[in-house]
């Protein structure tokens, strides 16, 4: 009910051109009737030999009803289609305003491919809405009423004949579809998420699939899908053939009983014999408007899975929201956190514990700790992509949640080791950090990042595209063209999760000292599980378990002999360290 509402708050801005569509489909319906009627009443006319001035007037109804037809019938296709095309983007534009601030801490519960099919698909299904779920059961009560009032005109009787047949059509044939259906619209919606979602996962996961020869297995799973959603195709299939056949044969009954009656009153005097034709063969023609509403019930169920859906995440509560009252730029670009401890969601442990750090203007802090020590967390919290339980953060003297998650991001360049790079050129890749660089900047910025003479050795240069993920770059310079972003975004705060994380030492050293360049006269966070070039760092930060259980510079903690000393120990001898 809920999402039928929604969906109806969303087609009423548009509802003059849904006015102009509904009657336009009614008198494209009603010239088809016109165009039959006349036709056989010119027909029974003309066989009595009347003389040929007579019979102009219905000649010429037969050729406006003829052309009327079609130009309707175009103007009635372009305005309907124009609302459903309208409404879609209401939907996708709504959707993804819905959708942004769940990113990232709800979008991770749900599956991407499922998440495509609701962004693709869900949002498609609702153009069924107003074509085929609202305009038809409207039309049909406009038809009913029009050519009913018509037919009342020869005996009342036609009249009751032509509305329970409309009745019947339009009540108990779709009711009858819809028992008959077994909720095969909701069936189809959940089974084409589901076998997207498994074709999905297949394509990310085929390597591994086919390394742990898990093939066969998936195969079949994504077979047994799909023979459940081709046994409700058939069905929906059947459903509409049966549904129509019912229709025409309800049809053709109301056109013999108009015609039985009119026999009668023909019989009785009550009726020119010329007339006979013209009903039967309008209400044969009015049933145009009763086609379409035996799959009424079937396309609204599937309408509503499909904005369950939506709203499932658009009605999504954000993990975290931006208080109305914002405070203006903070004076300094300072960090601290005092005490501050989160869990990612009820039940789930303390991923940071009391934590207490402070990074002064332009100062630099490593974190540095075992796999799942709550490092990344650090990052989300500083990010505003999660809402912390307990404790404070500051940025710049004021707590971090009275900026606007836009401005705290704006404050902030990142380079981690899982930098997106879209399937687009380096140059549209370079200017996501900052959209009206200049030419001169981007260059700058890359032969900072040491990216340019790469660049500059590829037959389009700047314009070359990078492929899915940037596949066509190596490690290293997937990671210098993260670099070349921040340094194009010249963001005051600076924060590296595991940015020299997969590079081969060689990459790594070159990397590293454009890295160092890049903390320069920046507030500077470096989350690392090396502890190689560490020495410059104003404090380093030692957790475990979401506890800082080691603090101090290099000197001291290697003094210390604690976890910090024992890494130092075991680290691996690479160019950067020696
Ligand atoms: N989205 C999430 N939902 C629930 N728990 C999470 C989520 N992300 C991380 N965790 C948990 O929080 C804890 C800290 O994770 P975090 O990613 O911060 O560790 P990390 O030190 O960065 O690890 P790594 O070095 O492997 O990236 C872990 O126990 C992890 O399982």
């Amino acid at each position: 009910m809920k999402s039928t509402t929604w969906l109806i708050h969303l087609i009423l801005p548009y509802w003059r051109r849904i006015l102009l569509a509904l009657i336009l489909s009614a008198l494209t319906i009603t010239s088809h009737i016109g165009l039959m009627a006349t036709s056989a009443y010119l027909l029974a006319r003309a066989a009595l030999h009347p003389p040929v001035l007579d019979l102009m007037v219905t000649i010429v109804g037969v050729r406006f009803f003829g052309l009327s037809r079609a130009v309707f019938r175009y103007l009635e296709r372009y305005v309907s289609h124009d609302v459903t095309f309208r409404v879609l983007s209401r939907i996708r534009v709504k959707f993804y305003q819905g959708l942004e601030p769940l990113a990232p801490a709800l979008l991770l519960n749900f599956r991407s491919a499922d998440l495509l099919r609701r962004i693709v698909a869900d949002v498609e299904t609702q153009q069924n809405l107003f074509l085929k779920v609202l305009s038809p059961p409207i039309v049909a009560v406009l038809v009913l009423c029009g050519y009913g009032f018509f037919l009342a005109r020869y005996d009342m009787r036609f009249t009751v004949i032509l509305a329970a047949s409309f009745l019947m059509a339009g009540l108990v044939i779709p009711w009858l579809i819809k028992s008959l259906s077994k909720k095969a619209g909701h069936h189809l919606v959940t089974l084409r998420a589901e076998l997207n979602s498994q074709v999905g996962d297949s394509l990310l996961g085929i390597t591994e699939l086919a390394a742990y020869g898990q093939v066969q297995s998936h195969l079949e799973k994504i077979r047994n899908t799909n023979q459940k959603l081709t046994n409700h195709q058939r069905r929906v299939a059947w459903l509409s053939a049966f549904s129509l056949a019912l229709t025409g044969m309800l049809a053709n009954l109301s056109m013999w009983m108009i015609l039985v009656l009119g026999i009668i009153l023909v019989e009785k005097g009550k009726l020119s014999g010329v007339n006979l034709g013209m009903l039967a063969l309008g209400t044969l023609s009015s049933f145009e408007a009763l086609f379409p509403l035996a799959l009424v019930p079937h396309h609204l169920e599937q309408n509503r899975a499909a904005a369950d859906r939506l709203l499932e995440l658009i009605e999504a509560e954000p993990a975290i929201k931006d208080h109305e009252a914002v405070f203006a730029k903070p004076q300094e670009m300072s960090l601290t956190f005092h005490e501050v401890s989160f869990k990612y969601g009820e039940r789930e442990p303390w991923a940071l514990k009391q934590l207490s750090l402070q990074i002064a203007e332009k100062g630099k802090v490593a974190i540095v700790g075992a796999s799942g020590a709550g490092k990344t967390s650090i990052v989300n919290l500083l990010l505003r992509f999660w809402e912390y339980n307990e404790g404070r953060i500051e940025l710049g003297g004021h707590s971090l949640q009275q900026y606007t998650q836009e401005e705290v991001r704006d404050f902030v360049g990142v380079v981690t080791q899982r930098t997106h790079i879209f399937n687009a050129t380096i140059r549209e890749n370079l200017l996501l950090a900052k959209p009206g660089a200049s030419e001169e900047e981007l260059i700058l910025a890359s032969q900072r990042a040491k990216l340019h003479d790469f660049v500059r050795s590829l037959p389009k240069g700047y314009d070359s595209l990078v492929g899915e993920g940037g596949f066509k770059l190596s490690g290293g310079q997937r990671q210098r063209l993260a670099i070349a972003r921040v340094l194009l975004k010249n963001a005051p705060i600076l924060i590296l999760d595991e940015a020299m994380e997969g590079l081969d030492p060689i990459t790594e050293r070159d990397v590293l000292e454009e890295v160092y360049k890049l903390m320069d006269g920046r507030t500077t966070l470096v989350i690392t599980h090396h502890i190689s070039g560490l020495e410059r760092m104003d404090e380093i930060l030692v957790l475990d378990q979401g506890q800082v259980v080691e603090r101090g510079r290099h000197c001291e903690l290697l003094q210390k002999k604690g976890y910090y000393r024992k890494l130092w120990d075991r680290r691996e001898v690479t160019p950067s360290n020696i």
